[in-house]
């Protein structure tokens, strides 16, 4: 079992307590001043990874204190006991091991005294014979015609890694052999919209769920399936159109998918962490099998470096402790992910569940509540389009909002002088956070303008900016596969240390079950237009309103 370390019981807490108190006044730029060497004492370097971390409020008495604060939680432990299998999952009794599905050692890692990795790698060579057999026109529809178009309908885990996946990696399938749609809303729009752009004697439904029970997975699975039967299908041709990707075979079967289509995983796949597994089909079937193994090779080398790295060098410790300085000593309420690469639009929506369903607790792993702060709040949308949304508020807001710049160094599209601006800003971004600028410089700036005495005097207050905002910048050398496969593993095991350092479990998810549950029962409620007197008074009133209105 992990080891059970109440957060703020630990020696180093209140070591930082007392340095924060140090620390808050102070500005980076007096830093950054003090500490020529700075750029280099706090960037680290993985692969072709360069992480610079510099730009935070800290120094190298922070760092050694947050470092005391991670090996008192027991993290070399913990990361021990999920490599090794452990049902470290107490609450779920699961072991914890989306780094077993990329796993490219193939050492042995055994739960419940069996090796999972030969099942592993059959699945992933039914995966790669599928794979091949659907891009290269073998596989036929019931007209006899090759599929053109894969439909991967899931939700969350199910969804949100093979979408971020194929956006970030659409490079790698410019041979245009297949296109991909994902549809994971209930609400009717999403399927409706997608199957205007399909046709069913060409398309390859994949019906991606864990569970194989989530509502809304299964009701747009029935209605693909009611699709394609009106549309030309029969009973006998879905085998030829859907495949499930599930843990339950019984559930998938009942669906009435052949089993011979079904890719399977296992309980110690947490959703959140399983495009690596066989709901990665999709993200296999756009980039080719090949591609799928360097995403899969890029996430075993960022495991490796997490397992056997000291901490102090260790990329994704560095970035949870820094993260942890500002969430409970700071007092910052959210984290913003800001990817300086359009392909990768949809990185921070993949970590806010990755990050938000892990550490969105409030519970210790002793079942009492905390009294410190556990998960922030995720978001983020890439540059330089964020500069024109919301960076009046990180710049000028009240609110501290420590800023995960990343970028590429190669753009996967060259076109004229598009990159090079891009990445100015990317730079600029940074050092702006970071230096702000004084009172001083403003009123210069606009007396030199030709502005009156008394209009520099009214106006420098609003255009000062007073920096000493923290920002990480992951620089790397091109959006390739195994490189997005090591930064997606870089953020999984921030999140688990995390986890470990707040001693929560990381790895349920119990807090999505009240809303279905109350769904579920709702629902027939909604079917006729009887009033419902059920509920509270406002959930009464709205669910009468809402009958009222569909009527006109
Ligand atoms: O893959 P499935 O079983 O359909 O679950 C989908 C998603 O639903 C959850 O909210 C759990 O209910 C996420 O954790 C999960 O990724």
């Amino acid at each position: 079992m992990l080891i059970n370390r109440p957060f703020t019981s630990l020696p180093a807490y209140a070591q930082l307590q007392e340095h924060y108190d140090l620390m808050k006044d102070r500005h980076m730029r007096d830093l950054f001043t003090e500490d020529p060497s700075r750029f280099k004492t706090f960037t680290r370097q993985f692969d072709e990874i360069l992480l610079d971390f510099s730009k935070n409020r800290i120094t190298s008495q922070t760092l050694d204190l947050l470092l005391q604060l991670a090996d008192q939680a027991g993290l070399p432990d913990a990361i021990s006991r999920m490599f090794s299998g452990d049902k470290i999952n107490r609450t779920e009794d699961r072991a914890v091991l989306h780094i077993a599905l990329r796993n490219r050692s193939n050492t042995p890692i055994v739960v419940d005294g069996e090796d999972v990795m030969p099942g592993i790698n059959g699945v992933l060579n039914r995966m790669k014979t599928f794979t091949e057999r659907v891009r290269s026109g073998e596989w036929k529809g019931y007209t006899g015609e090759t599929i053109t178009d894969i439909v991967n309908i899931g939700i969350g885990g199910s969804d949100l890694g093979p979408v971020m996946v194929t956006e970030a990696l659409k490079p790698y399938a410019d041979d245009k052999k297949l296109r991909v749609h994902f549809v994971s809303n209930v609400d009717g729009v999403h399927i409706y919209e997608t199957l205007q752009r399909v046709k069913p004697e060409n398309t390859l439904f994949l019906i991606a769920s864990k569970t194989f029970t989530t509502q809304e997975t299964m009701t747009n699975a029935q209605s693909a399936r009611q699709w394609f039967l009106d549309n030309g299908g029969s009973e006998s041709d879905i085998a030829k159109h859907f495949a499930a990707l599930s843990t339950n075979q019984l559930a998938v079967e009942k669906f009435g998918i052949d089993p011979a289509n079904m890719f399977g995983f296992w309980d110690w796949v947490g959703g959140r962490y399983s495009l690596w597994s066989a709901i990665g089909l999709s993200i296999a079937l756009y980039i080719g099998f090949d591609n799928f193994e360097e995403l899969l090779a890029g996430g075993h080398a960022m495991d490796e470096h997490f397992r056997d790295t000291p901490t102090e060098q260790n990329l994704p410790v560095l970035l949870a402790l820094v993260g942890i300085w500002y969430n409970n000593f700071f007092g910052a309420q959210t984290e913003a992910i800001l990817p300086y690469d359009q392909y990768m639009h949809r990185f921070a929506a993949y970590f806010q569940q990755g990050d938000m369903e892990s550490n969105g607790k409030s519970v210790d792993r002793d079942g009492k509540p905390v009294s410190w702060q556990t998960g922030p709040i995720i978001w983020g949308e890439p540059g330089t389009n964020g500069q024109h949304a919301f960076y009046q508020l990180i710049h000028q807001g009240t609110k501290l909002i420590p800023c995960d710049f990343l970028a590429p160094a190669i753009s996967q599209r060259p076109i004229g002088e598009h990159h090079t601006i891009l990445m100015a800003n990317f730079f600029a971004q940074t050092e702006a956070l970071m230096n702000g600028k004084t009172a001083d410089e403003v009123a210069d700036e606009l007396r030199k303008s030709g502005k009156e005495v008394d209009e520099v005097t009214f106006l420098t207050p609003f255009k000062e900016f007073s920096g000493n905002r923290p920002t990480n910048s992951i620089l790397f050398k091109k959006l390739t596969p195994r490189t997005l496969g090591s930064l997606i593993a870089m953020y999984e095991h921030k999140i688990f240390t995390q986890g470990i350092i707040w001693d929560i479990f990381s790895f349920d998810q119990w807090g999505v079950e009240l809303g279905k549950q109350l769904a579920s029962r709702i629902l027939p409620e909604l079917k006729d237009d009887a009033p419902v007197q059920s509920h509270d008074a406002s959930t009464n009133g709205l669910i009468n309103a809402f009958k009222a209105l569909r009527k006109d």
